[in-house]
């Protein structure tokens, strides 16, 4: 149970005391929407980001929902992932296979991850045809309004600076409109290389949760969020985060909430 749940346009943002509540509140919606979308389609694929938001997910290999949920009809990709050895320190898929998929009985031919033998651009185009062939099955579903593909869940994690997945603040990938997965050179941040879903592929997909916790991250919770921000926020890629149908649910701490307006 959120300790306080706002409906602001188009989102629910989930307020939690503590770490412990936002891990439980997290892995019952994750249930919830397996539930739903196993029962309607008799899958459900889902994209992982990096960050401590796995971590922040390990209630679910732990009970009930290692048992209640049926891992079986999972497929796991990555919204983004850093162009370097899966067994690199940096590596989202290590990150994620270390503290979660290893613990869960999900089958290894649903896990999808990068080629890591491949240049960044050849990774991000080789990614996109594994997705084109899995849209083909509709192991990925497709989304109703647009060409791209409509993944189940996409799971993201604001960085302090605004940038989800790969998509960084002010960078010319914001504006990849023809091309499911892309990839950047020149990330901010360790590493350079990377491939990223791009904005509309993200904002079709059935439902995003967006977890950000920690006062680091505050400010940038405020920009993505509250209404009275300035031009710049709008430009802001959290806030460039708006999928349709009010499919958005964000996952704070009341850390990483205080500069929500609510509170001035
Ligand atoms: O670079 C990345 O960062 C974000 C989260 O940022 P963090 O500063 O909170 O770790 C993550 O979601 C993304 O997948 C990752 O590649």
């Amino acid at each position: 149970m959120a300790l306080e749940v706002l409906i602001k346009e188009r989102k629910e943002v989930r307020i939690h005391e503590n770490l412990e509540e936002l891990s439980i509140d997290l892995a019952n919606h994750i249930e919830e929407l397996s539930e739903e979308s196993i029962k309607n389609r008799g899958v459900f694929a889902v994209a992982l980001s990096g960050g401590s938001i796995i971590s922040l997910m390990r209630k679910l290999s732990e009970a009930p929902y290692k048992k209640t949920v049926d891992w079986s009809r999972w497929y796991i990709f990555w919204v983004d992932e850093r162009v370097v050895a899966r067994n690199h320190v940096d590596s989202n898929y290590k990150l994620a296979k270390d503290h979660l998929l290893s613990k869960l009985p999900i089958l290894p031919s649903h896990v999808h991850s990068i080629n890591d033998s491949l240049t960044a651009e050849e990774a991000a185009n080789d990614y996109e045809f594994t997705i084109r062939q899995l849209v083909k099955t509709r192991v990925i579903n497709v989304s109703d309004i647009n060409d791209c593909p409509k993944f189940d869940l996409i799971l993201l994690e604001v960085a302090s600076d605004g940038h989800v997945a790969s998509l960084f603040p002010n960078h010319p990938v914001l504006e990849t409109k023809n091309e499911w997965v892309t990839f950047i050179t020149n990330a901010p941040k360790p590493q350079p290389e990377s491939i990223t879903f791009t904005l509309p592929v993200i904002n079709s997909a059935a439902n995003v949760m967006v977890v950000a916790t920690g006062y680091e991250k505050a400010e940038a919770v405020h920009m993505a969020i509250d209404d009275d921000t300035g031009p710049e926020c709008q430009v802001l890629p959290a806030r460039m985060i708006q999928p349709d149908d009010r499919k958005l649910v964000w996952f704070l701490d009341a850390e990483a909430a205080s500069k929500l307006t609510r509170f001035s």
